[in-house]
């Protein structure tokens, strides 16, 4: 069950920029990619947090400084109020013990000479007080069968199963720690249509069974929907608007999420009435010089002359982040409302 009174996880202000350098021996700085650029949210426990947006928006860049694979340049990730980029040794060890990560790809994410029971038990060589050397075995079996495979499975290798079956042993091996948190990148997208929704069903099931807290990312954002509580559109580094599924998929305020959204397929011809399909023209600016202003101006439907001076900061709001305040779905944009009242509408 969600509780939105506990963020289990506070990111707040959170920076990643790659440098960028020239030359082989003499390396010159000549600017950075700017990845993630001031993010702000906070995952409370129990909840599914759907992180959305289009390819290079950061994503994967939160991701993985979520898991600790990945430093920030600056800001924080607070776990249960710690700070987990100053912490070290045993405390560093835990953290990282609780918030595990799904990939991608379980094609190439699991390694093909391992046997999927080594896969799995991997995580308990680093933990081994989780799982002492004598009862690895049957803990792996016993996640073979919560993730719904046969645990006579254990001494199979990857190529022997399907692609679904391979995401399940990497939710397997997320789990073998016992997480409260999955970091889940893109956990179906590799996926066929029929089988990704028996992964986010099994997903869900898993998620009510050990009581964890997921931050869901993907660019697919039917599947975002019916699996997050709340969503966080990104774009360009930046957070355009956090709020419930509802608020976002229902009553989307910022120009950018309206845009995406339009694009969603609609399968019933009757809710298809009346909906316009926003076109975002132009390319997405290079992170490692996006444009000063206004970020979402180069594909926004609403932007004026002054976007492109205005809004420099389009970091959500500290005060409006987070759990179960009065506001739970902030507009980045400052002129999104009063441009919708003005009748500004798609082209
Ligand atoms: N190690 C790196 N060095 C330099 N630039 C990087 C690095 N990792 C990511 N980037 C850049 O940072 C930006 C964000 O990348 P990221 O992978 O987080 O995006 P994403 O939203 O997950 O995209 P996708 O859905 O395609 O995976 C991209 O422009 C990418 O090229």
């Amino acid at each position: 069950m969600t509780d939105p009174s506990e963020a289990i996880l506070q990111v707040r202000d959170l920076v990643k920029h790659y440098p960028l350098t020239q030359g082989i021996i003499f390396r010159k700085h000549v600017g950075a990619v700017q990845a993630v650029d001031g993010v702000s949210f906070d995952l409370n426990r129990g909840e599914t947090l759907g992180i959305v947006g289009e390819s290079g928006c950061g994503k994967s860049t939160v991701a993985k400084m979520l898991v600790n694979l990945e430093q920030p340049t600056s800001g924080q990730i607070l776990y249960k109020g710690d700070d987990i980029s100053k912490l070290s040794g045993r405390a560093l060890r835990a953290v990282r013990r609780n918030i595990q990560m799904v990939f991608q790809d379980p094609y190439t994410s699991l390694n093909p000479r391992m046997t999927v029971g080594d896969i799995i038990g991997e995580p308990y060589d680093i933990h081994p007080e989780v799982a002492p050397k004598g009862s690895r075995r049957a803990k792996v079996q016993e996640l073979l069968d919560v993730v719904g495979l046969n645990p006579e499975y254990i001494n199979r290798y990857p190529h022997q199963f399907s692609g679904g079956q391979r995401q399940r042993i990497g939710i397997a091996r997320g789990l073998a720690l016992r997480p409260e948190i999955i970091v889940a990148d893109e956990p179906v997208s590799a996926l066929d249509v029929s089988v990704q929704a028996q992964v986010v069903n099994l997903l869900e099931r898993l998620q009510d069974e050990f009581g964890l807290s997921y931050a869901f990312i993907a660019h697919d954002l039917s599947v975002v929907r019916h699996i997050s509580d709340r969503v966080a559109v990104m774009y360009l580094g930046r957070l355009a608007e956090l709020g419930t599924d509802t608020e976002i998929y229902d009553h989307p305020t910022h120009p950018y999420t309206q845009a995406l959204l339009s694009a969603v397929p609609v399968p019933d011809p009757e809710a298809r009435e009346g909906r316009a399909r926003i076109i975002l023209s132009g390319d997405v600016p290079s992170p490692a010089d996006p444009p000063s202003g206004c970020r979402f101006r180069t594909r926004c439907w609403k932007a004026q002359a002054r976007c492109a001076a205005e809004v420099p900061q389009l970091a959500v709001p500290e005060h409006l982040v987070g759990a179960g305040g009065p506001v739970e779905h902030p507009s980045a944009c400052f002129f999104a409302e009063d441009m919708a009242a003005a009748g500004h509408s798609a082209p």
